[in-house]
């Protein structure tokens, strides 16, 4: 994946911060949407908004673009307030993703991806180009996929090519509604992965809104739990979130199967312990260093195995046993002590 094409916007900046500051919204018929919100995403980060339907997600997305304007507090990105730029001016730094991409029907993929590079200026083959190498950086070939319609592709790939798309005029900040949601699991979970990778390549400060905490905790840096009426709950990482939960509310949103979710954003290679402590090393299964204690655990749990040997490059790095996995959460208390 060529990532180096992509990081040149004009300024040199390839990622900018925002803060929000009190910000809150009450619709015109007296819905608070949003109450006193504060918090900042960096540069490079993504943030993830999750809540139950209706806590006012979508509102503090579209607030960041200038969609929807706030009641009150406000909003920077890369300390400037969002409210004394020109709005078009403000979107073209600004990617959208939507639940069903809103790609246009009657126009090509290679077209849709190239709408807003098309709406700056861009002479036809500048636009070609860089449509091109972004949907080969979302995996879909531009030669199979680029003179297709939107009908002729599938959700996922559909999916990619309104990733695609946000991404193609190098935005400072890509603002993700549900973008995987109208997806099956299998897909959804591809997309995920693919779009880890993206991120790597990319490193676009991205705020994310879901319903899922699954996907929150695989995808976000940090992760913003919202109540009723735009309450902030707690902002925090996802280890952090899922091994202390601010309070009963947030803990409960978070599941009670958050002990085995915590196991899920543990690497392997983090929490190893050196070879050598163990016999039969030979005869036991292995698990990818790079894998989750997840990971790990499934593989026990499918081998009956008490330990597992952490592998990377072919070659065993360490050692996972059943008691470390238990451990977890005590090691993760007591590091930040
Ligand atoms: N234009 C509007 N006028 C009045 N109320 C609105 C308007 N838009 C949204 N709301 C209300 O504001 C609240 C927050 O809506 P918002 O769409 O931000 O929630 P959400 O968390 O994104 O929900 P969901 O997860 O269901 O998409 C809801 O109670 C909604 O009914």
């Amino acid at each position: 994946m060529d990532a180096t094409a992509i990081n040149d916007s004009g300024a040199g900046r390839t990622a900018a911060s925002i803060t929000l500051e009190n910000v809150g919204k009450v619709y015109p018929d007296g819905t608070v949407a949003v109450g006193d919100i504060s918090m900042e995403v960096r540069a490079g980060e993504l943030a993830v908004l999750i809540g139950p339907s209706g806590c006012g997600k979508s509102t503090v997305l579209r607030m960041l673009n200038r969609l929807i304007e706030p009641s009150k507090g406000r909003i920077l990105i890369d300390g400037e307030d969002i409210a004394a730029q020109d709005p078009v001016e403000l979107r073209r730094h600004i990617g959208y993703v939507i639940q069903n991409v809103g790609l246009f029907p009657h126009q090509t993929i290679r077209a849709n991806v190239g709408t807003v590079p098309r709406l700056l200026g861009w002479n036809r083959k500048k636009t070609r180009a860089r449509a091109e190498e972004l949907l080969e950086l979302v995996g879909l070939d531009p030669a199979r996929y680029g003179g297709r319609y939107p009908h002729e592709l599938s959700g996922g790939q559909r999916q990619r090519v309104g990733v695609a798309r946000a991404l193609a005029a190098d935005p400072l900040v890509l603002l993700m509604d549900e973008p995987f949601s109208a997806v099956d699991p299998i897909v959804r979970g591809r997309l995920q992965e693919e779009f880890l990778r993206l991120q790597a390549a990319v490193r676009k400060t991205i705020v994310l809104v879901t319903h899922d905490i699954d996907e929150a905790v695989r995808l976000g840096d940090r992760i913003a739990v919202l109540a009723e009426g735009g309450r902030l709950l707690q902002y925090a990482s996802p280890a952090d979130l899922l091994s202390e939960p601010a309070s009963a509310a947030v803990g409960e949103f978070v599941g009670n199967d958050r002990g085995v979710r915590r196991l899920t954003v543990t690497k392997v290679r983090d929490a190893m312990r050196p070879m050598g402590q163990i016999e039969d090393i030979e005869r036991l299964p292995t698990v990818d260093a790079g894998g989750t204690l997840y990971d790990a655990l499934s593989v026990m749990l499918t081998s009956d195995a008490l330990n597992v040997v952490a592998m990377q490059d072919g070659k065993p790095v360490g050692t996972i046993s059943r008691s470390l996995l238990f451990d977890v959460p005590n090691r993760q208390a007591a590091a930040r002590t």
